[in-house]
């Protein structure tokens, strides 16, 4: 479909759906509570009415005098009007800042004064905190605010939508008449994302128009995703992915920023009621799913679902064999690997997860990630903690030894623009390509695929001795009474000693000492069997749970526990 898109903009790519498809569903989001039959009624956005509306509001910011180039901040929650809204901004040019609420409020204030920008497009509430906090943000003069305006600067959505109708500003002295929408190439600015800030403070990723272009057209084809699917949206991000592959986006009634916290009931409804077959969502979301069902003993509730992606952290193989009992029987279940600067990179099917590399996984060999997306460059290099300036200074390593990883493709962004200091420790300059260096660790097999073994940051050593988090811990999970395990080191990195913290299962939780000491000796004993982990002497069992984040609910926050041990 690329092709048939003129301009680089990626949101002309809806004018092609829309030509297409005009009066399918873009987007249905509930608008009220479920009646007894778990039916509900949904709000229904087309791709016509999508593609008219972010046309009106573009032209209205751009006739406001809104121009390419300029920085915007979407403080909307997410729903129709997000996705519409993005769209609206992509069409006038803007580098939209998406930031996710879930990374906290102190580091949400922080990226935002960083990302310095020219406004904010947002609910009443963001705005009001904004006017608060103005001295943050002393460029933010360009703000458009969703329902009712009130002490604050501005315009109102409506207005924009107004001016996009008529074509001028009725406030100005002279109304422009110029509301043709900006000429947008491949490579121009598109937006600025955040990183989760699993390894210190969050980074602002630079994405051109082109990076979005390949994105879709990678996912699209190793997906095979076709228009008229359905995608239950669990993971807000890719309803912008949707809408341009013509995709209808059911938005799901949950917390999109508590993904643990969903109520499983609420996504099996919307699943019947609209027949979805496909559904995005982070693991943490399809474990609390599997945890229900296996406790409510629910058979098959999803038989319509073929498609499942899972992205963002490992799917242990387990949840991956009891996910695959609940959906459709020759449905698929993908986990694509990729960071928010470089996605998708690698993906793998369920199938061989729980035949094969699942298996390798318990045994402490890493979680396989899978193969490469078409046009990905991967290398294996050797681990380095500083930067890299040129490709001439990097030592590749053979198949099967742990180092780390880095990669380029036309997905892959080539910089931060918020942090940008950031940029030497993680791009490396190979004449007009950037690879971009991932933070993992792992190694690649013989068929090409790499075996995530953790962070780069997270791993503990001490003199030549090295132990990596991903392979390590899997030992430890092993045991039926944990839920999950950190590998921690205390002291200073080459002078480390490893430490294995546990976070049992809620219903194993030790009641005495006794129990406590008892796992304890039970997981040193798993520990002395295995190579990876015969060295580790120390495990903590915690009486609460490990810190981690909110968006994925699922990367523990190492640094944290590593500065309680010190
Ligand atoms: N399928 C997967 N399996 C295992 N880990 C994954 C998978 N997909 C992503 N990850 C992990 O998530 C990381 C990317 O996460 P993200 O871009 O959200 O920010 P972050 O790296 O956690 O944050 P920061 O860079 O600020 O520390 C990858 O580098 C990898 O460690």
């Amino acid at each position: 479909m690329s092709s048939e898109v003129r301009d680089g903009n990626v949101a002309s790519r809806l004018r092609v759906i829309a030509s297409l498809a005009p009066g399918a569903i873009a987007i249905a989001q509930p608008n009220g509570p479920p009646a007894n039959d778990g039916n509900r009624s949904y709000a229904l956005t087309t791709f016509q009415n999508l593609d008219e509306r972010t046309e009106r509001i573009a032209r209205g910011l751009v006739a406001w005098g809104i121009r390419p180039g300029m920085r915007l901040a979407m403080l909307v929650p997410f729903g129709a009007q997000f996705i519409e809204l993005v769209f609206a901004l992509l069409k006038a040019g803007v580098i939209v800042v998406l930031i996710d609420p879930g990374i906290g409020r102190k580091h949400l204030v922080k990226c935002l004064s960083d990302a310095r920008p020219d406004g904010f497009v947002g609910i009443p509430k963001a705005q009001a905190i904004r006017t608060l906090l103005r001295h943050r943000f002393p460029t933010a003069t360009w703000n458009v605010t969703l329902g009712r305006r009130y002490f604050w600067g501005g315009k109102t959505l409506d207005q924009i939508i107004q001016l996009g109708a008529d074509g001028a500003d009725k406030d100005q002295s002279s109304p422009r008449k110029t509301t043709a929408l900006p000429t947008i190439n491949r490579p121009d600015p598109a937006a600025i994302i955040f990183t989760t800030g699993s390894t210190g403070p969050p980074k602002g990723v630079l994405y051109s128009h082109g990076t979005f272009h390949a994105q879709i057209d990678r996912i699209r084809e190793r997906y095979d995703i076709h228009r008229g699917s359905r995608d239950l949206a669990c993971f807000p991000l890719f309803g912008l992915f949707d809408a341009v592959m013509g995709v209808t986006t059911i938005i799901p009634d949950m917390d999109p920023t508590r993904p643990a916290d969903v109520d499983p009931q609420r996504l099996i409804e919307a699943a019947r009621q609209w027949e979805v077959d496909q559904a995005f969502g982070s693991p943490a979301l399809w474990n609390t799913v599997v945890r229900w069902c296996d406790q409510h003993a629910v058979k098959q509730p999803f038989p319509t679902l073929r498609r499942v992606l899972s992205a963002g952290a490992p799917v242990p193989a387990a949840t991956m064999a009891k996910l695959r009992g609940l959906i459709a029987e020759d449905g698929e279940i993908f986990t694509p690997y990729g960071a928010t600067e470089a996605l998708p990179i690698a993906s793998i099917e369920s199938r061989e997860v729980i035949a094969e590399t699942g298996p390798a996984a318990i045994k402490g060999k890493g979680v396989c990630v899978g193969t490469r997306f078409q046009d990905v460059r991967w290398k294996v290099i050797e681990i380095d903690d500083g930067p890299i300036e040129t490709i001439d200074q990097v030592t590749e390593l053979p198949k099967g030894k742990i180092g780390e990883l880095m990669v380029t493709g036309p997905m892959v962004t080539r910089k931060y623009v918020v942090r940008s200091d950031q940029n030497a420790m993680h791009k490396v300059i190979d004449g007009d390509t950037v690879w971009h260096r991932m933070g993992d660790v792992g190694y690649l097999d013989a068929n090409d695929r790499f075996w995530f073994c953790g962070r780069k940051a997270h791993r503990v050593r001490n003199g030549k001795k090295t132990w990596y988090t991903v392979p390590c811990e899997a030992i430890f999970n092993a045991h039926e009474h944990v839920y999950r395990s950190a590998l921690v080191g205390r002291g200073q990195p080459g002078h480390q000693t490893p430490v294995i913290l546990i976070e049992p299962l809620r219903e194993f939780w030790p009641k005495t000492n006794q129990e406590s000491q008892r796992l304890v000796e039970q997981l040193l004993d798993l520990a002395a069997r295995n190579p990876n982990t015969r060295t580790i002497q120390e495990v903590i069992i915690r009486d609460e749970p490990l810190p981690v984040d909110i968006r994925h609910n699922s990367k523990i926050f190492r640094e944290k526990l590593a500065a309680e041990l010190q």
